[in-house]
């Protein structure tokens, strides 16, 4: 599975223990994550990330590009709701793209939680079912 890693910089600590805690699960993935929180995570863990561009810089929206690309799994993305953001519209439309293409997102730790211990017990397949082509779409419309 490819998976994303994102937070915002009030939430870093978060999800550095979300990650170390689950390391045994995140290291069978394919880990993906905006610039400073990826750096952040392969310094406390170890683990490989595969990085893009820091958020205000365009990474949400490159992660966004993987999604639109039936590329991505599933996101953890840690937001911070209590700081305004440069680049909301950018995170506006990550989290967009995941209801798109049904993409099992976590916005924080407690549904974090769950969406890590799905997967760890089985396989996720909505993302074949509901991951509609671009024909159909323009057909529909
Ligand atoms: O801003 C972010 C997500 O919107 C996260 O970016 P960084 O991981 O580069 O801090």
């Amino acid at each position: 599975m490819n998976i994303a890693l994102i937070a915002h910089d009030k939430k870093k600590d978060d999800m550095i223990r979300f990650v170390t805690a689950y390391k045994t699960i995140f290291a069978k993935h394919v880990l993906f994550a905006t610039g400073t929180t990826g750096l952040k995570i392969q310094e406390a863990t170890g683990l490989e990330v595969h990085r893009f561009c820091s958020g205000p810089l365009g990474g949400d929206q490159e992660i966004g590009a993987k999604i639109a690309n039936n590329e991505m799994d599933m996101i953890f993305f840690f937001r911070d709701p209590l700081t305004a953001q440069p680049h909301e519209p950018d995170v506006t439309a990550l989290i967009r793209l995941c209801d798109v293409y049904s993409v099992p997102l976590a916005t924080n730790m407690g549904t974090g939680e769950v969406l890590i211990r799905g997967l760890e017990q089985g396989d996720i397949d909505w993302r074949n079912v509901v991951h509609g082509k671009t024909e159909d779409f323009i057909e529909e419309k």
